[in-house]
């Protein structure tokens, strides 16, 4: 067993990838995990945590660099918690995430043998995310180069945090991973709320004005919506605020006054404010429009999700006349798009503003077959009486709640999709099924490129006898 000590300084060969992003090195069995190390990097590291199985260090430095390490195209990329994997090449981001999936099967469900197919790549592999949330704080986390910088404003911050530091921001202005007039818009936007002379909100005391700028962007229409999130609703401010902005920003329809007084670090208010344009803008998944308000759920890869929808299409194989049940249904955009191939589709969602979002889209696209119930899964799906043929399952991150495994257990339909953003929890709830339903192909998509996460749909078939 190994005899390394905490805040030791060791040289290690980083071999792997591990579950989380980090690089993984070993020593005399025991594993460590390595902040911002790459396969194949030789790096002097401080170990700041032991355990009596593992241990976790940070690089210090780069010895000797893997050959799948790319120059980062953001200068903040080492130390933003946005984008973690932008110095390692996309080929081999996508790469570690398939085995990632592969690997989660096998030693969190114990399902072995399944074909996991090579991740399908992100269409735009930069400029894919259509929603960025930016906080605002008083108090700016400097980057090296600026600490030594007597010019830098210190008590103002519009960005990103540091890794698991709710307190930690950095000012950012540039992000790679938005559109590209999204970092003009956003400077524009400090630069209105440095001189709008309302105080930031302190993440520590609570106090202040300014919270969040969320951008949200249409693909298909090129136009952005900007959510000005405050502690405190002030017209007189926001009103002429707003207008400047879409005077300098033409592509910018809509933008709302979110107001929230709660302390929780989420950008929803309890009042929302229609500053200036439209309350809404509207994006595509194939041939659909969907309606995307401040606060609705849409997949944030917009391109990704055609090629997501494209394989939950194909591995539900509808013939036409199935009746299908969507659980975890959002704002309804999975039934729609496979509105045309099925006989029914209903629903169920728990957020009730979604639900509402999700009729509405129904409306907005002419589909008649979709309908949606509101509650909790575990509430809902017991009561239903209805026989699925071809079952359909987003879960959250955490996955299914046992009682949700269960009843879909006893609903028995031939076939399943199950779609998840969580490799973990996609194994543990694929394992409950397994002795019912075979895992007959898993296809991961990469939706969110340079971050460790990683979309993956599962073809499930029930067992037969
Ligand atoms: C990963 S999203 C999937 C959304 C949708 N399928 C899509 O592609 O846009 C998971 C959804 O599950 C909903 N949800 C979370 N917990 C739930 C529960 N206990 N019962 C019903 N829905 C729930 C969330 O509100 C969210 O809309």
């Amino acid at each position: 067993m190994s005899d390394i000590r905490k805040r030791q300084e060791i040289e290690l060969d980083v071999t792997d990838m591990a579950f989380g992003g980090r690089g993984l090195a070993r020593i005399d069995g025991l594993a460590v995990f390595v902040d911002d190390a790459v396969a194949g990097d030789r790096v002097r590291a401080r170990i700041f945590k032991k355990k009596k199985r593992h241990a976790e260090a940070k690089t210090l430095e780069v010895l000797s660099p893997s050959s799948d390490r790319v120059e980062p195209a953001c200068i903040y990329a080492a130390h933003c918690g946005g984008c973690k994997w932008q110095h390692l090449s996309y080929e081999k981001q996508l790469f570690y995430k398939t085995l990632q999936v592969g690997e989660a099967l096998e030693h969190i469900g114990g399902i072995e043998g399944v074909s996991v197919l090579p991740a399908l790549a992100s269409p735009r592999a930069f400029h894919y995310r259509n929603k960025m949330e930016f906080t605002c704080t008083d108090s700016r986390w400097l980057l090296p180069e600026e600490l030594a910088n007597p010019d830098v404003i210190k008590d103002a911050a519009i960005g990103l945090h540091v890794p698991g530091a709710f307190d930690r921001v950095l000012d950012i202005h540039e992000c790679h991973i938005q559109p590209e007039m999204a970092s003009p818009l956003l400077n524009f936007i400090r630069e209105e709320i440095l001189a709008s002379g309302l105080p930031m909100y302190g993440l520590r005391s609570h106090e202040g004005f300014w919270r969040f700028v969320m951008l949200r962007h249409s693909l298909i229409d090129d136009v952005f919506m900007v959510n000005l999130v405050t502690k405190e609703a002030d017209e007189s401010i926001l009103k002429p605020m707003a207008e400047r902005i879409r005077t300098a920003f033409p592509k910018v329809c809509s933008v709302v006054n979110n107001v929230t007084r709660r302390k929780a670090g989420v950008a929803i208010g309890e009042e929302e404010i229609l500053l200036s344009g439209e309350p809404a803008i509207y994006d595509a998944i194939g041939s659909f429009r969907f309606k995307i308000s401040a606060n609705s759920f849409f997949q944030t890869n917009t391109a990704g999700a055609e090629k997501l929808y494209g394989k939950v299409a194909e591995y539900a194989d509808l013939k036409g006349g199935e009746k299908v049940l969507d659980l975890y249904s959002g704002t309804g955009t999975i039934p729609i798009f496979l509105s045309e191939k099925a006989s029914e589709i209903t629903g169920i969602e728990i957020v009730e503003s979604a639900v509402a979002d999700a009729r509405e889209n129904c409306l907005e696209n002419g589909v008649e077959n979709c309908r949606f119930l509101l509650g909790d899964m575990k509430d809902v799906l017991p009561a239903l009486d209805i026989q699925p043929d071809v079952i359909i399952i987003d879960p959250p991150r955490a996955g299914m709640h046992p009682d949700v495994v269960s009843r879909i257990l006893v609903l028995a339909p031939e076939r399943m999709v199950y779609v998840s953003c969580n490799p973990a929890t996609m194994a543990r709830d694929l394992a409950m099924m397994h002795k019912d339903y075979e895992v007959l192909e898993v296809q991961p998509v990469d939706m969110f490129p340079h971050t460790f996460h990683i979309e993956a749909v599962a073809k499930l078939r029930r067992r037969q006898g």
